[in-house]
């Protein structure tokens, strides 16, 4: 692992209980410090797998997944306080507002409540939402259940932000706030993981993509390289496409 380097996938392969084909087969890419890496993929891809191996949810069945060179295997203790996971599924409670929402998961991570008090205020501005503070969630439009499922993931600090999805189900302006937000962050210095099937998103927000397909990487490179040895394509879309072909996954 390089200086640079805080996340080596190295050769993962995931099967799933009674399944015969691997979900993620043999992958291996890196991800350096301050990259806005996209991990894209047709729908069963295995990015949620690779996510989800990232983030300590599952183990792999050979390979391995060092963060900051520990293995997430048997380091997620320590690997939990540099990483914040937003999942693509909103996990929020229904019955508590925004504020007692991000208490609890902020009191996960064993923050002082004055600092956690002051961080839930300082990102429900910068999100657009310190109105709503004491509302409950259950009132809340799709865009602001995205909003505050960000912040929770990012209550700690995280140095590597992991989003699965972040975008699905927004409107246009929600969308806006959330990719300058996760940009600002970017250049303050949080690498970012981004699953997304939104290519314009991927082109405006990433500096570095893998790209799989039924559970084999097909390629790293960033959107600019793709595009120039695709000179046949016109945008990421299509370079997306010739990559992984126009077949269903369904
Ligand atoms: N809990 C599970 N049990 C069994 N098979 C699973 C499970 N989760 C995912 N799979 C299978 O593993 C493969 C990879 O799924 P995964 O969710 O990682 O893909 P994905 O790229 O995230 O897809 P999507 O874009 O649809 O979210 C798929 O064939 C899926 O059906």
């Amino acid at each position: 692992m390089s200086s640079t380097t805080i996340l080596e996938f190295q050769s993962v392969t995931k099967y799933y209980k009674g399944k015969t084909e691997p979900a993620v087969d043999h992958v291996s890419f890196s991800i350096n410090r301050g990259d806005f890496f996209g991990l894209l993929g047709p729908n069963g891809a295995g990015k949620t797998t690779s996510i989800s191996i990232i983030s300590s949810l599952l183990k792999p069945c050979s390979g391995s997944c060092l963060i900051y060179n520990l293995d997430s295997r048997t380091h997620l203790n320590k690997i939990k306080h540099f990483i914040g996971v937003v999942p693509q599924d909103i996990a929020l409670y229904d019955s508590l507002s925004a504020n007692e929402n991000l208490i609890y998961f902020g009191s996960l991570y064993g923050l002082s409540l004055k600092k956690l008090k002051s961080t839930i205020d300082e990102l429900l501005t910068e999100l657009g939402l310190i109105h709503v503070k004491n509302k409950k969630i259950s009132t809340f439009s799709g865009g602001m259940k995205r909003r505050i499922n960000l912040i929770a993931g990012l209550l700690h600090a995280p140095k590597l932000l992991i989003l699965d999805e972040p975008m699905v189900g927004i409107d246009v302006q929600s969308k806006n706030v959330i990719r300058k937000f996760l940009q600002k962050l970017n250049i303050e210095g949080t690498t970012i993981i981004y699953t997304s099937h939104i290519m314009e998103d991927v082109q405006k927000l990433c500096n570095q993509l893998g790209i799989i397909d039924k559970g084999k990487l097909i390629t790293t490179a960033s959107p600019n390289e793709l595009l120039d040895s695709h000179k046949d394509c016109n945008n990421l879309e299509d370079v997306f496409l010739k990559l992984t072909g126009e077949k269903l996954r369904d």
